[in-house]
């Protein structure tokens, strides 16, 4: 059946949440390490989704545990659906958010899995940026509220 065919076969599609934290036109980036997902690539803060979180939940806590940022109107932007390898088939929810405290600077918290964070514009992303991000805004993605 179903499940015991699933068990014979690749595991499940991993859901990570990613945050474009939003500051001036500006948004926070950092350099991933050597991880089993984006290795040494430009990426938004973020993490894989917990039992019972909303994304809402997932996104503060992941970007409190790697920046150290307090984040506030977090919202729900678009989903990507990538296949990253003969291993890796990751579901990355896109969410954006504000700084509670816009002079809060974002502490490197986690030494070794990221180099460290800074603001970037996303006319000029920082190379080389993670694959599905790059895609998504080079595609012309703009994660900035649009002026009402
Ligand atoms: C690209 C990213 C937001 C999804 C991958 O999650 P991650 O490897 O950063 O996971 P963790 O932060 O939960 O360790
Ligand atoms: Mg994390
Ligand atoms: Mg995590
Ligand atoms: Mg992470």
């Amino acid at each position: 059946g179903y499940h015991q065919q699933r068990s014979e076969m690749s595991p499940a599609p991993e859901i990570g949440v990613a945050v474009f934290i939003l500051k001036d036109n500006k948004v926070l980036f950092g350099r991933r390490r050597s991880l089993s997902i984006g290795a040494y690539t430009y990426a938004l803060p973020g993490g894989h989704l917990e039992f019972g979180e909303s994304f809402e939940e997932c996104a503060a806590r992941e970007v409190k545990e790697e920046t150290g940022l307090e984040i506030k109107d977090i919202e729900l932007l678009t989903a990507t659906n990538n296949l990253l390898s003969d291993s890796v088939h990751l579901v990355i929810i896109y969410m954006r958010a504000q700084l509670c405290d816009p002079d809060q600077t974002p502490q490197n918290i986690e030494p070794d899995k990221c180099e460290g964070w800074d603001w970037y514009d996303i006319n000029n992303l920082p190379e080389p940026t993670f694959g599905p991000l790059r895609e998504m805004l080079q595609g012309g993605f703009n994660p900035f509220p649009t002026a009402s």
